[in-house]
């Protein structure tokens, strides 16, 4: 088992390591709300060196090549120039030209948050449907939440604005009509809903040339969606190309990755260039369980600096810590899977654009999501996963903190613990990944504001070149 505290550097003056069985008597700290100091205003704006960054080998969002050079159409190529793309990053660079090779060839594609795996899929969806059939289903891309399915029909339909007669359509609860079935070219579903449709006879599937399973680990895993996307498979014809993607790709779902798209290129990262360079990943030492709420309260001010997303770990709790919140007189939010879907919408629209920007949600937002404005990461709850929630759930603590630092923007992820469990927990994440956490005590407070000012400050600066990205647009 990993040892945390060497794993982590030590604020001067700070309590000894966490040694969760002993922080515990520190439970009666009296925790105060205070905003943070010396703030200037609320406004985040992101520092992104991305030209620097871009031609350092080693980030992942290094390229040699431009778009053009990647034989792209005019209308696309006019469709990233409009979002501001000037460069590919690694997996777009590389990934391209695999996926639209002749004749097409299935790809498995690992790239960290955040570096533009949907632009990667997307340009290749485009490239690839004949847009003299609007209406005819050409490309179907399968994502694990109505949120993520929705922000990538808009990522399909920017990158898409200059491709005439192209039609994109989402296939999630109660958005196509029963009438009219599906009549696009591109659909972009959740497994569930796709499969409905299908049976129903309301999504004609035998023209579709390509199907891209988006954060393809936890789709295929036969705990989750891996049922329903054989089962939508087995529906599809024999001949079509098949991409799968995500930032993690776990040996044992990788083995069966393998089989779902036989043959493919594959593009693999090594476990410790998983993640990304720019979250400053730390750890809040709270004394007991119970002083948690507190603390988070305490963070409040330094949350609204950007925006932040708090994950816990079930409903029940986010919509308790989103009352108690309210009532001690914070603005926040709380999005989960008990809401109705057009609740939902309405709820993470808002976040996008900033009306509000603390939000509160449960794993159903750690895949995906894609808000640039996201400063902080709050894992209120270590993920857990297996029977009886035992064992740390490495991949999805990537993918929650990976809400942040998007394409070379900084962030800062700040990780619960209190006892034994949440901390050995986050001790074998630190170790599986080899990263360094920054330990937080609620002792010192002038240290926390210290190590996160320094960090979201110092992506205040103004951008050299900061792109026009699809999200945070509302
Ligand atoms: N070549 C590019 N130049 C500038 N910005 C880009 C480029 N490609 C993608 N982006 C922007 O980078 C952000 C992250 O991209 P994207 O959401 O595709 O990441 P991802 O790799 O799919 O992350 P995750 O693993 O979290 O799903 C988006 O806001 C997107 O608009």
């Amino acid at each position: 088992m990993a040892d945390l505290a060497s794993r982590i550097s030590k604020p001067e003056d700070a309590p000894a390591a966490a040694d969760a069985g002993a922080s515990t008597s520190a439970a009666e700290t009296k925790i105060e709300t205070a905003e943070p100091s010396n703030l200037v205003d609320n406004e985040y704006e992101v520092e992104i060196k991305l030209s620097d960054l871009q031609n350092d080998k080693e980030n992942p969002l290094f390229s040699v090549s431009s778009f053009e050079e990647l034989g792209l159409s005019k209308a696309i190529n006019d469709g990233l120039l409009a979002m501001n793309f000037k460069k590919p990053s690694k997996i777009q660079e590389r990934a391209l030209p695999l996926m639209l090779s002749d004749p097409p060839r299935n790809m498995i594609a690992q790239s960290q948050s955040g570096t533009g795996k949907t632009a990667a899929f997307v340009l290749t969806v485009l490239s690839r449907v004949d847009l003299t059939k609007p209406t005819q289903p050409q490309a179907l891309i399968l994502a694990p939440s109505r949120e993520l399915a929705r922000q990538i029909q808009m990522v399909v339909q920017t990158v898409g604005q200059f491709c005439e007669n192209l039609i994109v359509e989402a296939a999630i609860p109660g958005s196509i009509s029963r009438e009219t079935g599906v009549k696009s070219s591109v659909v972009v579903g959740t497994p569930g809903t796709v499969m409905d449709l299908v049976r129903r006879r309301q999504f004609d599937v035998s023209h579709l040339k390509v199907l891209v399973i988006d954060e393809a680990d936890n789709m295929l895993d036969q705990q989750g969606m891996g049922e329903q996307c054989v089962r939508v498979k087995n529906m599809l014809p024999k001949t079509i190309q098949i991409l799968l993607f995500s930032a993690t790709f776990p040996d044992k779902v990788l083995q069966y990755a393998e089989k779902y798209a036989p043959n493919a290129n594959q593009m693999k990262l090594k476990q410790q260039e998983l993640t990304v360079k720019g979250i400053s990943q730390m750890y809040m030492d709270c004394p007991a369980e119970k002083d948690k709420y507190d603390i988070l309260c305490k963070l409040y001010g330094l949350m609204t600096i950007g925006s932040s997303v708090i994950f816990v770990r079930t409903r029940d709790s986010a919509t308790e810590i989103q009352r108690r919140m309210e009532a001690d007189g914070h603005k926040v939010s709380a999005l989960h899977g008990a809401y109705e879907g057009a609740s939902r919408d309405a709820l993470l629209d808002d976040f996008r654009s900033g009306r509000s920007k603390v939000l509160i949600t449960t794993n159903v937002l750690a895949r995906g999501i894609d808000v640039s404005t996201v400063s902080m990461v709050i894992n209120y709850d270590i993920p857990m996963k297996g029977p009886g929630d035992r064992e740390p759930d490495a991949e999805t603590y990537l993918h929650r903190i990976g809400r942040t630092g998007r394409f070379g923007r900084v962030g800062v992820s700040i990780s619960f613990v209190y006892d034994r469990k949440s901390f050995d927990a986050l001790s074998h994440i630190a170790e599986f990944y080899g990263i360094d956490l920054i330990q937080l005590s609620p002792d010192d407070w002038d240290f926390t504001e210290q190590k996160v000012q320094e960090v979201i400050k110092s992506s205040r600066a103004k951008a050299d070149y900061a792109p026009n990205a699809t999200s945070g647009s509302g």
